[in-house]
């Protein structure tokens, strides 16, 4: 477990660094502000089901993700969903090839620092006319890649700063983490 969450933090570095380069910043602009690697590992299992107690059912709801960046893995079942465009409330399938195939999703606190969209997703169950069938179980793990938490989030592209405020108040990552989780969980 420890030598999979050393390895999901290596390959967020790379990714962070692509990112920075992509938007021509630094190239360790965004790396520099994950050094304390305080992420987080989920692994979820929802069990198999009768669908006829599921009518209009999602297994978890509509959602961001609120760090930086995720890594999901997910096995064959399918019903990962991710709006498109942002915003629709239009969902279409994410489907992987399978668990060693990883989808990276933006999260909340890389659209404030680049405006790149966080990704809205859920995990549906998608209707079925034969109600007499099964959803088979599901696994997926998810890393999520989480800011230091005394870092600031605020834009780092210039075009991203709203000039007509004269003084700007920004959420450090610890601020943001405390306001969601007690969103999700209060
Ligand atoms: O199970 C999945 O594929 C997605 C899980 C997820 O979105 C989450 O844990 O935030
Ligand atoms: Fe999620």
């Amino acid at each position: 477990m420890s030598s999979f969450f050393s390895v999901c933090y290596d390959a967020e570095l790379v990714i962070l660094d692509a990112i920075s380069i992509g938007l021509g910043l630094p190239i360790h602009s965004l790396r520099e502000l994950h050094a304390t690697q305080i992420n987080e590992l989920r692994l979820s299992y929802y069990p198999e089901a009768d669908r006829v107690d599921f009518v209009n059912a999602t297994r978890i709801a509509a959602h961001t993700d609120f760090g930086t960046i995720t890594l999901l893995f997910q096995d064959n079942v399918g019903g990962l969903e991710v709006e498109q465009p942002p915003g629709s409330g239009v969902f279409v399938p994410a489907d992987s090839a399978g668990p060693h195939e990883c989808i990276v999703n933006v999260g909340d606190c890389l659209q404030m620092w680049t405006g790149l969209h966080s990704a809205r997703h859920r995990v549906h169950l998608e209707k079925s006319d034969d109600l007499g069938s099964m959803v088979p179980e599901r696994f997926s793990i998810a890393y999520f890649a989480k800011p230091d938490r005394a870092a600031l989030l605020c834009p780092l592209l210039d075009s991203l700063l709203d000039n007509s405020e004269p003084v700007q108040q920004f959420l450090t990552a610890n601020e943001f983490q405390h306001m969601r989780i007690k969103g999700t969980y209060a």
